[in-house]
């Protein structure tokens, strides 16, 4: 994939540490200050959401903007095309930077735009602010925390069940979001066998909760659901085949395949979908997998089938 070293684009990777894949730190992390939301909501279309369609991280983001109704505050660009240096912007085509003049072709662009020393990876998501040319943020958490707020409807944070959801998010994060990443991407059988294990315990854990619950902090919807659905619409076409975490599919877990397809029948929720940028990312623009880029075909599952 490559990163920027001091603000200079390197071919080289440094994902592993003893077979064990490590997910990039974000450098631009830290939480998005109030004065941010206040000028979201002064200047609408200031702050452009830089994602792909392809990425989970990006998805989350892409959600909370949907369901928080944020598409006249935030636009939204996906990145997409063959990753030459990292994200392509805009399929290997000159990109008018928002805010600038200039172009760019890939996403490490504006990182160096924002910190000509920067020495990182870039990934997406991105928040971009147009008016001081820099990135806000490149930690999906914050940007969702960012969105939410400004959603301003606390929907998908609900204060009475907030440590209680947090646990839960981090706990997903680790074993089920990221491990998924962490299976796939392992250098040794022994890092391959400590991440599936901990994917399916999570999936045989949240199949259980959803026994007494409609969503997974209870009645209403939250962002933990959205956070798992990212990795559950991914699971089957994905994960289950190219990352080799085959136990079990998606439809094997009735109540969480039940869920998912309650949750993609949302309002705005399946437009956030896009099957062939997901499969196409992952079989032929991922060059991590040794293999020929063929996109398989679908696995046959009924997502508008009623819950
Ligand atoms: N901490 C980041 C991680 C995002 C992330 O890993 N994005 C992937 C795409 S799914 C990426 O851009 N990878 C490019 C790379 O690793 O160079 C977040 O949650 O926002």
């Amino acid at each position: 994939m490559g990163m920027l070293v001091k603000g200079r684009w390197r071919d080289e990777d440094q994902l592993h540490i003893n077979g064990h894949y490590q997910r990039p730190v974000s450098v631009f992390d830290g939480e998005i200050e109030g004065e941010h939301l206040k000028q979201a909501r002064n200047q609408p279309g200031r702050y452009v959401l830089i994602g792909s369609a392809s990425c989970p991280w990006s998805h989350r983001c892409i959600l909370v903007r949907a369901v928080e109704g944020l598409e006249g505050m935030i636009p939204i660009h996906l990145a997409h095309g063959p990753r030459v240096e990292g994200y392509a912007l805009d399929g290997g085509k000159e990109w008018p930077i928002p805010g600038t003049r200039n172009t760019a072709r890939h996403l490490h662009q504006l990182y160096s735009l924002s910190e000509p020393a920067y020495t990182g990876r870039s990934t997406v998501p991105v928040l971009w602010d147009r008016e001081t040319c820099r990135i806000v943020s490149n930690e999906s958490s914050q940007i969702v925390a960012f969105l939410a707020a400004l959603g301003g409807r606390g929907r998908l944070f609900p204060t009475p069940t907030a440590a209680a959801q947090e646990e839960l998010q981090l706990r997903m994060h680790e074993a089920l979001n990221n491990g998924v990443y962490r299976a796939g991407f392992a250098e040794s059988q022994e890092a391959y066998d400590e991440a599936v294990v901990e994917v399916f315990t999570m999936m045989d854990e949240l199949e259980e909760r959803l026994g007494d619950h409609s969503f997974l902090m209870g009645k209403a919807l939250s962002y933990a659901d959205l956070q798992l659905f990212v990795t559950l619409v991914r699971f089957d076409p994905v994960y289950y085949i190219l990352h080799r975490c085959c136990l079990k599919r998606l439809v094997d877990y009735p109540r969480l395949w039940r869920w998912a397809r309650r949750i993609y029948q949302m309002p705005g929720v399946s437009d956030t979908v896009d099957w062939g940028a997901i499969c196409r990312a992952s079989y032929a623009n991922d060059t991590r997998h040794a293999q020929p880029a063929i996109v398989p075909v679908l696995p046959l599952a009924d997502w508008w089938q009623l819950p």
